[in-house]
């Protein structure tokens, strides 16, 4: 049977997007680090990542997938890597990995992924057309 979780990943997939610190103030009752906080980070990398590629503004439409892998400790330092996965007319899939870099050590692992799904919305905030790549957004 396939197993959902790939422990043995030793690289990150994707663009590196955000890299922060978890701090004291991030703790859950447990004394380990908040899974909100690090959905926060990955949804704040995802939106950069769809941004760039949808040139304008994207709200989060969707969470899927989402699996904590191990917990994420104070003083790390997450990173978040993004890749686009299949772009629709307004909507698209980005693939979002964090990684902790465990405190004072340059040991790394995969501590959370998910697929978000990001809509590309107008001024008004109605879904627009997510440009061809490379192309530029109509106005
Ligand atoms: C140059 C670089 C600088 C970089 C520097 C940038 C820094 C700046 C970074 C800021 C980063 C902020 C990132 C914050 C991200 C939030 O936190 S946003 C806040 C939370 N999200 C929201 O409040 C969104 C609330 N929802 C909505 O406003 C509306 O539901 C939406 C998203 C506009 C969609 O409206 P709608 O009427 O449902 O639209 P509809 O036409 O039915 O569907 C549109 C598309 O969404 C898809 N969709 C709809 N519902 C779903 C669903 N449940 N699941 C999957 N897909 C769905 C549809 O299939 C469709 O896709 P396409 O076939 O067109 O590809």
């Amino acid at each position: 049977m396939t197993h959902a979780i790939d422990l043995s990943d030793e690289h990150p997939i994707g663009d590196l997007t955000v890299r922060t610190i978890a701090m004291p103030a991030d703790t859950n009752a447990n004394g380990d680090i908040f899974g909100g906080w690090v959905l926060s980070q990955m949804d704040q990398a995802g939106g950069i990542a769809g941004v760039e590629r949808a040139q304008g503004r994207v709200v989060t439409v969707a969470v899927d997938a989402m699996t904590f892998i191990r917990p994420v400790r104070v003083g790390d330092v997450l990173c978040v890597y993004t890749r686009i996965g299949r772009v629709g007319r307004t909507s698209m899939k980005i693939h979002l990995e964090a990684w902790a870099r465990r405190f004072q050590t340059q040991f790394r692992e995969k501590v959370t992924e998910a697929t978000f799904t990001f809509v590309a919305i107008d001024e008004v905030g109605r879904p627009r057309p997510i440009p061809v790549e490379g192309e530029a957004a109509s106005t």
